[in-house]
């Protein structure tokens, strides 16, 4: 856990960068910062590995002030990942992760090969390894970037707007790959953007800071959405914040699935058209995995990959309801098919059966609103 007590950055010219912040970001747990630019965002952060020292105030690790530890130290406790990746420009990939691990005391041999299990870690190939980094695309480099500050396997992570340098498709490709890792490493990880849709995405814990750095709301991306402290924080979340809430509104037993009657791919018409509750029915494969719909009337023969409108979505029994409602919407037959983890087929869910089930849940007020 990091805590903040109290913590205000003045400088000098009179500026108030961080005015008395107080906050908990959990252990195993990613925190989103966020908020307009000059906020405080970036000082808050560099507060915590001492780039930046407090006015007044306390920050600990874990319970043990950050003040009374060497910065040195604190440091490699901490991993830093900043825009750009900041890599060393002279050195190969492979020393540029290296780094860490040989000032912890690795020979050479056992640092590079460190690396080379970061690197794939972090979904870089190994012929990457001894290229330089201006060799390496924006995404590339934000990858070595955090393999780097993972390297002295450190407990805490920060990470100053680290995906903001690459463009929107590559940016999307990293924050998922960046939620897959954390899963498997469960590091406590404060990560600044000045995206909302980014804190939201990728923040347990997401914290809305206002001007001046003071803290506006500290929540959940639900809570935020649902439940935004004022008008300001209302206002930075944005317009659409009642459907963007479905997509963190977990379907689980709020929803309830009709049983879809089905034919396979080979079946003919006729059988495809006596089964058929409406124009459109089912096909599913061996394994009972959906694979889109047919119109039986137009089949010709028997049922045929060409016959197939794959246009529809499918909405995981455990996902969102965002996705449930997109399900029906974007199915030909206007019911959205649902499916267990395995991609196997439950059932279906009209769009009405989906705002009814919306409606009846705690998100009523934000869809509402
Ligand atoms: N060395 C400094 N001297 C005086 N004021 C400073 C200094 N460094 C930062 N500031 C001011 O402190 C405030 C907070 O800056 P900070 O970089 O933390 O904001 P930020 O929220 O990260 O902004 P951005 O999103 O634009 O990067 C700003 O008003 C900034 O101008």
């Amino acid at each position: 856990m990091i805590t903040f007590d109290k913590v205000t950055k003045a400088y000098p010219d009179g500026t108030t960068a961080v005015n008395e912040l107080d906050l908990e970001c959990p252990s195993g747990k990613i925190t989103a910062l966020v908020g307009p630019s000059g906020c405080g965002k970036t000082t808050s952060l560099r507060m915590i590995n001492r780039l930046i020292e407090p006015t007044s105030g306390t920050i600990s690790l874990d319970g043990e002030s950050t003040a009374d530890m060497d910065p040195a130290l604190l440091r490699r406790r901490i991993g830093y990942v900043i825009q750009h990746a900041g890599l060393f420009p002279h050195r190969t990939i492979v020393d540029n992760v290296a780094t860490m691990p040989k000032l912890l005391g690795k020979t050479k041999k056992e640092a590079r090969t460190r690396a080379m299990e970061l690197l794939e870690t972090v979904g870089l190939a190994a012929h990457f390894a001894d290229r330089y980094p201006w060799q390496l695309s924006g995404g590339q480099q934000q990858r070595v970037g955090v393999a780097r500050a993972l390297a002295a396997d450190p407990a805490f992570m920060l990470m100053d707007e680290p995906f903001s340098a690459v463009d929107p498709v590559v940016r999307s490709q990293l924050q998922d790959e960046f939620l897959r890792l954390q899963k498997e490493i469960g590091k406590t990880i404060i990560i600044v953007t000045h995206d909302i849709d980014e804190a939201l995405k990728l923040g347990d814990q997401v914290v809305v800071l206002r001007t001046g750095g003071v803290l506006a709301q500290a929540a959940t991306p639900l809570e935020l959405l649902t439940e935004p402290a004022d008008e300001f924080v209302a206002d930075f979340v944005g317009r659409d914040r009642g459907y963007r809430s479905l997509g963190f509104a977990n379907l689980d037993g709020r929803v309830e699935t009709v049983a879809e009657p089905v034919a396979r791919l080979g079946d003919s018409a006729s059988e495809a058209l006596a089964r058929a509750s409406d124009d459109w029915l089912l096909i599913v494969d061996p394994a009972n995995k959906p694979i889109g719909w047919v119109q039986p009337a137009n089949v010709v023969g028997s049922i045929r990959p060409d016959d197939v409108n794959l246009s529809g979505t499918v909405a995981d029994a455990h996902g969102t309801m965002r996705a449930l409602l997109d399900a029906a919407l974007s199915a030909p037959s206007k019911r959205g098919v649902v499916v267990d983890g395995d991609g196997v087929l439950v059932g279906t869910v009209t769009a009405h059966a989906a705002v009814a089930a919306i409606e009846s849940a705690d998100l009523a007020g934000a869809v509402a609103r």
